[in-house]
C-alpha cells in the first residue's frame, strides 16, 4: 500500500496531537516525594502503566518516564516509588536495564512487537500422541534459535505410551540430545518427570510454547495450582479496568523459577526468517555454511553442497534435512501468498 503524503499543516497537527498525547503520559507524580532510585522487575505492562515487582517481592503499579521507549514483562528496571495516589500509581520507572533476550511477535500496525524480555529458556511441549512430530519440534527449534534462546524438549503424555513405542521415541530423541538439546519426557496425568522439570526450572525465566492441546494448561497446572486461574485472564489489582487479555505476565514458581505466560506467548511460532537465517538456526549445519561450492548454495541438489553430502555421510540426520527444506518451502509459499493479497 502506498502511503500518502501529509500537508505541512496536517504534520503539524499530527505532531502537536503527538505532544499532547506525551503530556498526558507524563507521571503526574511531584519528584520531590519520590523515594531513592531501586531495582525493580516487570511483572506486567499494560498501556501506559506497568507492575513492577520489588527485591521484597511487593508489587507497585507506577509510571513510565518519557524517556523509556519500550518496557515488557521481564524488564530489569531502576524505579522509585512514590506516595500512592488515588488511582493506584505507587511510582516511576526511571530507566530500563539492557535486555539479554527479547521475544517479539508480528504486528500488524508495527511491524514486528516485543512482547516479553530475559527469558532464558524455551520450552517446546509437545505430545507423544498421536505421534510425536520431527518436524513441528523442528519448527520451534529454529524459532528458538532465532531468537537466541535455550530451548528444553519437553515430550508430555508418556503415561500414554507402552515399551515398545517408549523405546522408539527413545531413540528419536537422541537425535536431539546429540545435537546438544536437553529432552525431558514428563506426564502430567501421572506426575513423572515433574521433579526433574522443577530442577531444570530453578534459576531462570521460561516460557512454555507448544500447539494447542499438548498440555501446556495441564504443566501449569501442575506446577503452579493457585496462579493457573489467573492466566489468561484479566490482571487488575487496582480495579482500573484495564483488560490485559494478551498482556505477558511474569509468576514465580512454588519450587523455584519463574514463569512468563500469556495465550500470545503459547502460540509463539516462527514467522518469516531469511533463508540464510533459517540455515543458521539448524545448529548442525552451521560448520558447514561458507564452504559450499557454491556462494548461494540452496543445499539442495546444487554441486559441491556440503550440507547434503553431510546428510549422505550420515553426520546430520535425514529428516532434520527434510524438515529444513519443508520450513524454507513453508515460508516461500506464506510471502507469495501475502504478497498476491497486497496487490
Ligand atoms: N494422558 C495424558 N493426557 C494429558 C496429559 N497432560 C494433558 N493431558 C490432556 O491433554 C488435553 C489438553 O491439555 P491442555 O493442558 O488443555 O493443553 P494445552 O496445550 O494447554 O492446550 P490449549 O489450551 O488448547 O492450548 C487435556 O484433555 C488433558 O487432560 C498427560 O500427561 N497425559
Ligand atoms: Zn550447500
Amino acid at each position: 500500500m502506498k502511503k500518502h503524503k501529509l500537508s505541512h499543516g496536517q504534520q503539524r497537527r499530527v505532531q502537536a496531537n503527538q505532544q499532547r498525547r506525551l503530556n498526558k503520559a507524563e507521571p503526574h507524580t511531584d519528584d520531590s516525594l519520590l523515594g531513592p532510585a531501586q531495582e525493580g522487575l516487570v511483572i506486567s505492562r499494560f498501556g501506559k502503566h506497568a507492575d513492577i515487582e520489588d527485591e521484597q517481592g511487593q508489587i507497585h503499579r507506577c509510571n513510565l518516564r518519557r524517556t523509556i521507549k519500550s518496557l515488557v514483562t521481564g524488564d530489569k528496571v531502576v524505579w522509585r516509588a512514590g506516595v500512592a495516589a488515588l488511582d493506584g500509581i505507587s511510582g516511576v520507572v526511571e530507566a530500563v536495564h539492557p535486555r539479554l533476550t527479547l521475544l517479539s511477535r508480528p504486528d500488524f500496525y508495527d511491524g514486528i512487537k516485543p512482547v516479553a524480555a530475559n527469558i532464558e529458556q524455551m520450552i517446546i511441549v509437545s505430545a507423544v500422541v498421536p505421534e510425536f512430530s520431527r518436524n513441528i519440534v523442528d519448527r520451534y527449534l529454529v524459532a528458538a534459535e532465532n531468537v537466541e534462546i535455550p530451548p528444553l524438549l519437553l515430550l508430555n503424555k508418556i503415561d500414554l505410551l507402552d515399551e515398545a513405542a517408549r523405546a522408539k521415541l527413545d531413540d528419536e530423541l537422541r537425535s536431539y540430545e546429540a545435537l546438544g538439546y536437553p529432552v525431558l519426557c514428563v506426564s502430567t496425568h501421572t506426575g513423572e518427570g515433574l521433579a526433574e522439570l522443577q530442577a531444570r526450572l530453578q534459576g531462570k525465566i521460561s516460557v512454555f510454547v507448544g500447539q494447542s492441546g499438548v498440555g501446556k494448561s495441564s504443566l501449569v497446572n501442575a506446577l503452579m495450582p493457585e496462579a493457573a486461574a489467573l492466566i489468561g485472564e484479566v490482571s487488575d489489582l487496582s480495579g482500573l479496568g484495564q483488560h490485559t487479555t494478551t498482556t505477558a505476565r511474569l509468576y514465580h514458581f512454588p519450587s523455584g523459577g519463574d514463569l512468563i505466560d500469556s495465550p500470545g506467548i503459547r502460540e509463539f511460532a516462527l514467522w518469516h526468517l531469511e533463508p540464510e537465517r533459517v540455515s543458521w538456526c539448524f545448529v548442525e549445519f552451521r560448520r558447514y555454511l561458507g564452504g559450499c561450492k557454491f556462494r548461494d548454495c540452496k543445499h539442495g541438489k546444487d554441486p559441491g553442497c556440503l550440507i547434503r553430502e553431510a546428510v549422505e555421510r550420515g553426520d546430520i540426520h535425514p529428516e532434520r534435512y527434510e524438515n529444513y527444506h519443508r520450513i524454507l518451502a513453508s515460508m516461500t509459499e506464506a510471502h507469495n501468498a501475502r504478497h498476491l493479497n497486497r496487490q
